[in-house]
């Protein structure tokens, strides 16, 4: 556990960037910094490292005052993630990940396989071992720079904006696949980023900042959204909160309906024969949905060059959100349900998913308490 107990930081300008503040991030869980530039946020992470010392205040690491304790171990036990990965660019990728473990006085045969099993787990090929940083793409930099920080198997992980410089696609696989290894790994991560959605998804509780450095409110998630405690905090987890707090919502039972589909290679007639709808579903040989053709509107087989994909999928049993955009972005409005295999289950309309969410308890009943507001700046989310 991380607490930060009425921490402040005034740099020698007199910038104030850090205000008195007090929170925890649990053992074990990501808790994401969040707030617009200049809140404070990487003044805030730097401290725990010490790369930045307070000016007021103390951070504790489990039980442990960070001041009292010698740099160098402090440092050890903690792992750092910087946007652009920061690599050495003159070493290779097995020698960048392997930084900290030689430093700390591995042999290097050990150094170097727990780099390529740690680059494996971050699904870096092993034939990028002897790589420079220069031959990888921005994504697998940042995945060499995870790699790099989990090394010498830190408890405590820092990491600040460390997927903000790649596109949206890259993003996102980077984010899921850091999900799935924090699950595994199961650290204490302190996570900086301006983007709230990546704070909402990851995080498993989110401090929300106001320049200055003000603590405005932390909270999980889903309760941030359900409970934004003033203004600030509304208007910075955005106007479609509402529709994004569906994704902590699992969807109660759904009346699926069953669907008629086709495959590929069905000819016209076959389709017009299958439904009487304007859109008929197509599916490969396992089931499988592969998206929607208008049979009316046929003039040969059905090819794959012919679907409409538009649609997405959610799973049976996902959140509430994924149903309810199935629903609305499909080009038949019959958002398509599948299994766990991603086999076709049936189709939901988007008035029933409406209907569930009305029938749906919405989460976290009782208002979160702001924390600082009365001064002690416990965490109670
Ligand atoms: N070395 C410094 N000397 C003086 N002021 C500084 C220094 N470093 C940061 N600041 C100021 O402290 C405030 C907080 O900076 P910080 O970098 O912690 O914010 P941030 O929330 O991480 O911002 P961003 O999202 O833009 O990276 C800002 O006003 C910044 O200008």
């Amino acid at each position: 556990m991380i607490r930060f107990d009425g921490v402040s930081k005034k740099y020698p300008d007199g910038t104030v960037a850090v205000d008195d503040l007090s929170f925890e991030a649990p053992t074990g869980q990501i808790t994401v910094l969040v707030g617009p530039s200049g809140c404070g946020k990487t003044t805030s992470l730097r401290m725990i490292n010490r790369m930045i010392e307070p000016t007021s205040g103390r951070i504790w690491i489990d039980d442990q005052d960070t001041t009292s304790m010698d740099q160098a171990q402090l440092r050890r036990g903690i792992g750092y993630v910087i946007q652009h990965a920061g690599l050495f660019p003159h070493r290779t990728i097995v020698d960048n990940v392997a930084t900290v473990p030689l430093l700390l006085g591995w042999d290097r045969r050990k150094a170097r396989s727990t780099a390529l099993e740690l680059m494996d787990r971050v699904g870096l090929p092993a034939s990028f071992a002897k790589r420079y940083p220069s031959q990888l793409s921005g994504g697998q930099q940042q995945r060499v720079g995870v790699a790099r920080a989990l090394a010498a198997d830190p408890p405590v992980m820092l990491m600040d904006e460390p997927f903000s410089a790649v596109d949206p696609i890259v993003r996102e696989q980077l984010q899921d696949e850091f999900l799935r290894l924090q699950q595994e790994l199961g650290k204490t991560i302190v996570f900086v980023t301006h983007d709230i959605d990546e704070a909402i998804k990851l995080g498993d509780q989110v401090a929300v900042l106001r320049v200055g450095g003000h603590l405005a409110q932390i909270a999980e998630p889903a309760r941030l959204l359900a409970h934004p405690v003033d203004d600030f905090v509304a208007d910075f987890v955005g106007r479609d909160r509402g529709y994004r707090a569906l994704s902590f919502q699992q969807s109660p039972p759904l009346p699926v309906r069953q669907e008629p589909t086709i495959g590929i290679g069905a000819t016209p007639e076959e389709a017009r024969a299958a439904t009487s709808d304007g859109w008929l579903l197509v599916t490969d040989d396992d089931h499988h949905p592969l998206g929607w053709v208008e049979p009316q509107h046929l003039s040969g087989p059905v090819s794959s060059a012919m679907l409409h994909r538009g649609g997405t999928l959610a799973r049976a049993h996902g959140p509430l959100r994924h149903a309810l955009d199935a629903a609305l972005s499909s080009p038949s409005r019959r958002g398509v349900l599948i299994d766990d295999d991603g086999a076709l289950i049936g189709t939901v309309r988007a008035h029933e998913v409406l209907t569930a969410i009305e029938e749906t308890e919405r989460p976290a009943a009782e208002p979160a308490i702001p924390v600082g507001a009365d001064g002690e700046g416990e965490l109670r989310s």
